[in-house]
C-alpha cells in the first residue's frame, strides 16, 4: 500500500497564556515517536498481566505553528522565541491583535486558549474567517452559545471540535476497545473526581478560577473531566447507543470571596426506560465531583460493571493506567490486569492529529469527540448551575436561550 504524503497543517494560536504554551510544547514533538516502553512486574498476586503501550506513531501528519496572535505584539513575539525556538527566525509570525491570525491566508486552523467567556467570540470570529477551530474547554460557557458555534461552523463549512484531549490519548483509545468488548459485562455506576486545593481565598478576585466574569469556579474549570468519563463510558456505550440522560442533579458550594463554585457534586443518570430511544439496555449512573478547595483523591476514576471494576488513577485528564479487576464466583476479586501507558509529550498532541486528520477527509467534526458531546456537556453544566444556584453576571452569555 503507497504511504500517504505527509501533510502540513498550519495552526494558528491565539493567546499566550498557561495552556497555549503547553499545546505548543506538545506540537513540537514529533509525531512518528514511539514514547518510552517499558515492562512492570507487580509484587501483588493477584495482578495476571500487564501491558503497556507507548504510542503515537502519526506518519500522515506534520504540525506547523505559523501564527501566534495575542493582545500584545510583545508577548507574541515573546511566546515565539521562548516556546518556539527554532522557528524565531521567521517562519511563525507573531501578530498583536487574534484579528490578524484569524486573516492569515496561512492558517489552516486556530487553537483558541483564551478564558472560558472569550471562547464563543473568539471560535466564531475564527469560523467567519473561514478557520477549522480547536477550542480549549468548555467550548462554550453554555449551550445556546455552542449551538450558535455549531450552526456557524455547519454555514462556513469548518471543522469545530472542543479541545477535550482526554479522548485521544492512548488509554482512552485502549480503554474503549475493553468496554467494546465487553467481558465485564454493562457498566452500573461510575465514580469520578477531579480537585485540588487552590486556596481560593488567597488568589485575586481577578483570576480567571475565582472571577465571575470570567465565569470562575470548578464546574467549568475542572468538571469537564469527572463528566467526560461519564459521557465516554456511558453516553458512548454501545447499548446506551447515545440515548441522553434521563436525570441529571447538581449542588454547588461557594468557597471563595466571589460567587462562584469551590465545589461541585452532580449526577448523570442513564436509564433504559427512556422513552427517547426503545431498546436501550443501559441502566446506570455517574457520581461526578470537582473541587479547589480540597485536596485530589485516588482513585480518580472507579467504573463497576456487572462483573467487576476499572480502576483509573489520577490525573483523570491524562491518566497513564488503568486496572481492571474481575469479579470471582464469589463476588470477590479473582483476577486484575493493570494496562500502563507511556508517551512523548505530554499529551495534548492527540488531539491535534484528530483535527488533522478530520480535516484532511473533510469532516466538520470528530468521530470522537463531535458536537453531540461538547452540546451535551454544555447541558448539563446549564443544568447543574440552575440546581446549584449559580447564575453568572448580566450579559456575561453571549447567547441566552
Ligand atoms: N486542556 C487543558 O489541559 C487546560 C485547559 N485550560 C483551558 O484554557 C483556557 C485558558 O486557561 P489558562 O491557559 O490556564 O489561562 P491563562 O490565564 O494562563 O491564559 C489565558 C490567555 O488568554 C488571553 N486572554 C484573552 N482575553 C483575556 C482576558 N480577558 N483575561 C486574561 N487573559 C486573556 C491571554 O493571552 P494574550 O495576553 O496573549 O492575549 C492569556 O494569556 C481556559 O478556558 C481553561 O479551561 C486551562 C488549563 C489546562
Ligand atoms: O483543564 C484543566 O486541567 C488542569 C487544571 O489545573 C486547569 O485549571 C484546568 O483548566
Amino acid at each position: 500500500m503507497a504511504a500517504i504524503a505527509p501533510l502540513d497543517f498550519r495552526w494558528g494560536v491565539i493567546s499566550t497564556g498557561n495552556i497555549a504554551t503547553k499545546f505548543v510544547k506538545d506540537l513540537l514533538v514529533d509525531p512518528s515517536t514511539y514514547g518510552q516502553l517499558f515492562l512492570f512486574k507487580s509484587n501483588t498476586p493477584l495482578t495476571a498481566l500487564v501491558s503497556c503501550f507507548g504510542r503515537r506513531n502519526v506518519h500522515d501528519i506534520a504540525h506547523k505553528i505559523v501564527a501566534v496572535g495575542s493582545r500584545s505584539l510583545s508577548k507574541a513575539e515573546d511566546f515565539i522565541k521562548t516556546v518556539i525556538p527554532d522557528t524565531s527566525s521567521g517562519l511563525t509570525k507573531a501578530y498583536g491583535s487574534y484579528a490578524e491570525v484569524f486573516a492569515d491566508p496561512q492558517v489552516d486552523a486556530v487553537y483558541i486558549g483564551t478564558p472560558h467567556t472569550a471562547h464563543y467570540e473568539d471560535a466564531l470570529a475564527a469560523i467567519n474567517a473561514g478557520k477549522h477551530v480547536l477550542c480549549e474547554k468548555p467550548i462554550t460557557i453554555n449551550a445556546p452559545e455552542l449551538r450558535s458555534l455549531i450552526a456557524a461552523a455547519k454555514e462556513k463549512n469548518v471543522f469545530l471540535m472542543e479541545a477535550m484531549w482526554t479522548r485521544f490519548i492512548p488509554l482512552s483509545l485502549e480503554l474503549k476497545k475493553f468496554l467494546e468488548e465487553g467481558s465485564l459485562g454493562l457498566p452500573v455506576l461510575l465514580h469520578a473526581d477531579l480537585s485540588g486545593n487552590l486556596d481560593l481565598r488567597s488568589l485575586p478576585d481577578t483570576d480567571r478560577i475565582v472571577d465571575p466574569n470570567l465565569a470562575g469556579g470548578a464546574l467549568l474549570d475542572i468538571g469537564p473531566y469527572p463528566l467526560f468519563w461519564a459521557i465516554f463510558v456511558l453516553y458512548d456505550h454501545p447499548d446506551n447507543a447515545k440515548t441522553r440522560p434521563t436525570k441529571i442533579t447538581g449542588s454547588m458550594t461557594m468557597a471563595s470571596r466571589t460567587p462562584v463554585d469551590g465545589t461541585s457534586v452532580f449526577s448523570v443518570s442513564f436509564t433504559s426506560s427512556s422513552k427517547e430511544k426503545v431498546g436501550t439496555k443501559i441502566d446506570a449512573q455517574a457520581s461526578l465531583s470537582c473541587s479547589f478547595t480540597v485536596d485530589s483523591y485516588e482513585p480518580g476514576v472507579v467504573i463497576r460493571c456487572e462483573r467487576g471494576n476499572i480502576i483509573i488513577k489520577q490525573p483523570i485528564y491524562c491518566p497513564k493506567q488503568f486496572v481492571v479487576q474481575y469479579r470471582g464466583k464469589d463476588g470477590g476479586i479473582e483476577r486484575e490486569e493493570t494496562n500502563k501507558f507511556d508517551f512523548e509529550g505530554k499529551g495534548w498532541h492527540f488531539q491535534a492529529d484528530e483535527v488533522a486528520r478530520s480535516v484532511r477527509v473533510g469532516k466538520l467534526q470528530s468521530d470522537l469527540w463531535g458536537h453531540d458531546h461538547s452540546l451535551l456537556e454544555m447541558e448539563i453544566f446549564d443544568e447543574v448551575r440552575k440546581q446549584g444556584g449559580y447564575a453568572f453576571p448580566p450579559g456575561l452569555e453571549k447567547v441566552v436561550n
